[in-house]
């Protein structure tokens, strides 16, 4: 007996219930029609999409949500179809899938394993459901599961003990670095214990912070993988099975991290522009390596039509930051405007200078500088419906290296979770699919370029110190004496961490962006503001 089961790894709305139920029947019906499946599946919650974090709170959007699967089962017939959806069952929600089959419901099933860490938060809506659930479809017995349960140990076992013969597992499983191999590992080895073979569908796209990679895939009964969907797109695929046996299919290439993770910038930025309804994106761009890296990334997102940039040169900007932001406009294809900052910057100074009679010159005059500017920008933001990207990389977030209301001002931050050093590592790769930015960009040492000569290295530890330092401070949550233990200088440790600690004020007010580690500042790591913690 043969049975075709089709992967959804589609890109959802958040909220939009309307569009996400059409979503599903134009696929369902594509999957029917088209791929000839019995059965489709879709991702975790995609009548709702995911996450719905404090809309699950609302009355309203339950009641609708709870509606949509009633319209789904009567808009699809021919094909049976599994989608997730926020289950109102007495006073209690649950985090469901449900089968629906020629306006049958075949199956309801309640997630058991509701994910509360990281940047999980589903305890806060959901009950917990509490047993297996196995139905019989075309004579074959199959179980279901919502993501988190594949990772914890048991559930996949007791599917089996149910009955199951194939597990169907939806998720809305986000993105960081190496999280694709980290899934096949975790799965893989109960799958082969169970001998139950696995269908795994990913939903994919931006959302806010979060990027999901989708990256589906078929494992076999001795876990391995006989699947594998591509990465950051949508894609509607079909698996043959005969019995419970999936029949080897198509692999997409393998996933490489450095690869990986610059889509998942490319895929945050287009997503965050086209679900919020921006005309494209702009930024200010200086002929450093940070804005180069962006503007390649929103180019590679929205094309060059739809971005813009500006220079604004200021007394301390060098010749060579000017020729070089130029020549990366040109190199891209993108317009790009020049505004001096020196009228403004001179028009704040003078009408501050009674008052600061007398003081000498410091980050004060430094910041006016990136205020200036970040007027500038938001000012074209306004008049045109772009989105101003900002620039700052993860390093500069974490000790605070940026100036509030100057070049932290914008809407999206786009590699605020990218270390500097891998902010290098992006633009060689990225210029190695083709050349955008000059080499000169890549090799100077970075600067602010808010005062005379400066370099980030007068007041930061250089960035292959303190890249490891933040890293181990901020993602593993290793103490001073282990950073110091491990090698490092104990003042550079001192001077990051305690940076690391006062800057917590900053980063709250900074905009959102693309997590691709696995913390990020956001959702993932939530330190209080007033606190009397020092971490040396
Ligand atoms: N706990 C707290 N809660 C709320 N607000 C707090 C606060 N502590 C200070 N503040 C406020 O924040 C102000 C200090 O922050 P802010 O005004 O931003 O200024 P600040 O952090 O003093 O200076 C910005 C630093 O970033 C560097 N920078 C700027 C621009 C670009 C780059 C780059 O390379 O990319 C580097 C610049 O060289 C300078 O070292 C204080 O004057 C105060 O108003
Ligand atoms: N001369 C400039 N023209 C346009 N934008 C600028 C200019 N100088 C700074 N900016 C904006 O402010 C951001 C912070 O710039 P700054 O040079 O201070 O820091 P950076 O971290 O070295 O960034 P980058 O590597 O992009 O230069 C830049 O990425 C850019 O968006
Ligand atoms: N939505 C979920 O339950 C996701 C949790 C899971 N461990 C993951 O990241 O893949």
């Amino acid at each position: 007996m043969t049975l075709k089961i089709a992967l959804a790894q589609t890109n959802f709305l958040v909220g939009n219930i309307a569009a996400n139920v059409d979503n599903i029947v134009t696929a369902a019906h594509y999957a029917r029609d088209n791929l000839h499946a019995d059965i489709v599946i879709f991702p975790e919650l995609c009548i709702t999409g995911y996450p719905a974090e404090d809309l699950l709170l609302r009355k309203d959007f339950i009641n609708t949500a709870n509606n949509a699967v009633y319209q789904l089962a009567e808009r699809i017939d021919g094909i049976a179809l599994v989608v997730g959806y926020p289950e109102q069952a007495d006073d209690k929600l649950y985090n469901s899938a449900v089968v629906l089959h020629n306006g049958v419901m075949l199956a309801n099933y309640r997630k058991q394993a509701l994910p509360n860490y990281g940047v999980f938060d589903e305890q806060r809506y959901f009950s917990a459901g509490n047993q297996p659930c196995v139905f019989e479809f075309n004579g074959l017995f199959i179980g279901l599961a919502l993501c988190e349960d594949v990772w914890q140990a048991g559930i996949i076992a007791a599917n089996k003990q149910a009955g199951a013969e194939l597990l169907l597992a939806l998720n809305a499983s986000p993105f960081h670095s190496g999280k694709i191999y980290q899934r096949e590992k975790t799965i893989s080895p109960q799958i082969k214990a169970a001998a139950l073979p696995l269908v795994y569908v990913n939903q994919v796209g931006g959302q806010d912070e979060l990027i999901f990679d989708g990256a589906s895939f078929v494992m076999n009964a001795i876990g391995e993988v006989v699947f594998r969907a591509t990465e950051f797109t949508e894609q509607l695929s079909v698996v043959e099975f005969e019995g419970n046996h999936p029949l080897n299919s198509s692999l997409a290439a393998p996933y490489s991290k450095i690869s990986s993770d610059y889509q998942a910038l490319v895929l945050g930025i287009k997503d965050y522009v086209r679900k919020n309804g921006f005309h494209g994106a702009l930024l200010g761009l200086s002929g450093g390596v940070d804005s180069a890296l962006v503007l390649a990334l929103a180019v590679d997102a929205l094309g060059a039509n739809k971005v813009e940039v500006v220079l604004m040169p200021s007394r301390y900007t060098q010749d060579m930051s000017n020729e070089d932001a130029v020549l990366q406009a040109n190199a891209l294809g993108v317009k790009y405007h020049i505004i001096p900052i020196e009228p403004a910057v001179t028009a704040f100074t003078d009408m501050l200078s009674v008052v600061f009679a007398g003081n000498t010159h410091d980050t004060t005059e430094e910041n006016i500088q990136a205020r200036c500017r970040g007027v500038v920008l938001m000012a074209l933001s306004n008049k045109q419906g772009k989105l101003l990207l900002t620039t700052g990389n993860k390093s500069e977030m974490s000790v605070g290296y940026a100036t509030l209301y100057g070049d932290m001002a914008g809407g999206f931050a786009p590699i605020k979770d990218v270390p500097k050093l891998l902010v290098y590592q992006l633009a060689r790769y990225r210029n190695s699919v083709s050349v955008v930015i000059p080499e000169r960009v890549l090799i100077r040492p970075p600067s602010a370029e808010l005062a005379p000569d400066q370099k980030d290295e007068d007041s930061l530890p250089p960035y292959d110190v303190l890249d490891p330092i933040l890293e181990r401070y901020v993602e593993q949550d290793q103490s001073s004496e282990d950073i110091i233990a491990a090698g490092f200088r104990p003042d550079q440790v001192a001077r990051a961490i305690s940076l690391v600690d006062k800057n917590e004020y900053k980063r709250r007010q900074s905009p959102p962006g693309i997590r691709i580690t696995p913390r990020a500042f956001g959702r993932d790591r939530r330190y209080p503001i007033t606190s009397g913690y020092k971490g040396i």
